[in-house]
């Protein structure tokens, strides 16, 4: 059977959508302070990904590394970098990375850490995630305990990822959300879809405590 290359993106255009995407997810406080890191897949052995410790909203064209999928992480690139890698390996489709700090995901995700996931369903904004094609599907966000070893929290991400095809994103309790696409357009509809989403969830539990 014939594999379809992963088409190659340049650099320059890599980095162009990851300052971009910097700027628009911390307008709307997406990324306070230096929080959340960014990735562009280039080919299909490497990735652009954001440096460790700046303000995402604030990138140059100096704060994008370039790393080998299967290497060790760049000196100097996020902290989380082996996350992105992870996705990029195990997802050939996915094309961009996007790991944001916004309220809702870190305190939704607290609270709702127990389940291990959060089922959304009958909200006409699903429609934006993925192929979802009804409000009546059922979207899974799987949530995973906080760990300041990323290594070993990029593993359990893999071994869910191996039987759930369908996923789109997950959650770090406490932390944020992790979500990607087949572009860098596709990656940030879904943060934004995904914001809302939890939004509701939150505003649920408060009416229906
Ligand atoms: C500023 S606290 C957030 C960090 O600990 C981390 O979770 C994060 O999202 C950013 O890390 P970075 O290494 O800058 O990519
Ligand atoms: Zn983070």
């Amino acid at each position: 059977m014939r594999v379809n290359p992963v088409p190659a993106t340049p650099l320059s255009d890599a980095v162009r959508e990851i300052v971009e995407v910097g700027r628009f997810l911390s307008v709307r406080n997406f990324v306070p302070a230096t929080s959340g890191n960014f990735s562009r897949r280039l080919d299909a052995r490497t990735a652009a990904v954001t440096r460790s410790g700046v303000d995402k909203g604030e990138l140059v064209e100096a704060d994008v590394l370039v790393a080998d999928l299967h290497a060790p992480p760049p000196e100097g690139a996020s902290a989380e970098t082996p996350l992105h890698l992870q996705l990029y390996r195990d997802r050939p489709d996915a094309h961009a990375v996007l790991h944001t700090h916004s309220v809702v995901s870190a305190l939704l995700s607290n609270l709702r850490l127990a389940e291990g996931e959060l089922v959304l369903q009958g909200f006409e904004l699903l429609k934006a995630l993925g192929d979802t094609r009804t409000h009546e599907a059922a979207v899974s966000i799987p949530i995973f305990p906080n760990d300041q070893d990323i290594p070993r929290l990029a593993s359990k991400v893999t071994a869910l990822l191996e039987q759930r095809p369908e996923l789109v994103a997950y959650l770090i309790a406490g932390h944020g959300l992790y979500t990607w696409g087949r572009s860098m357009a596709e990656a940030r509809r879904h943060v934004v879809a995904l914001e809302h989403l939890l939004t509701y969830e939150l505003e649920k539990m408060k009416v229906l405590r």
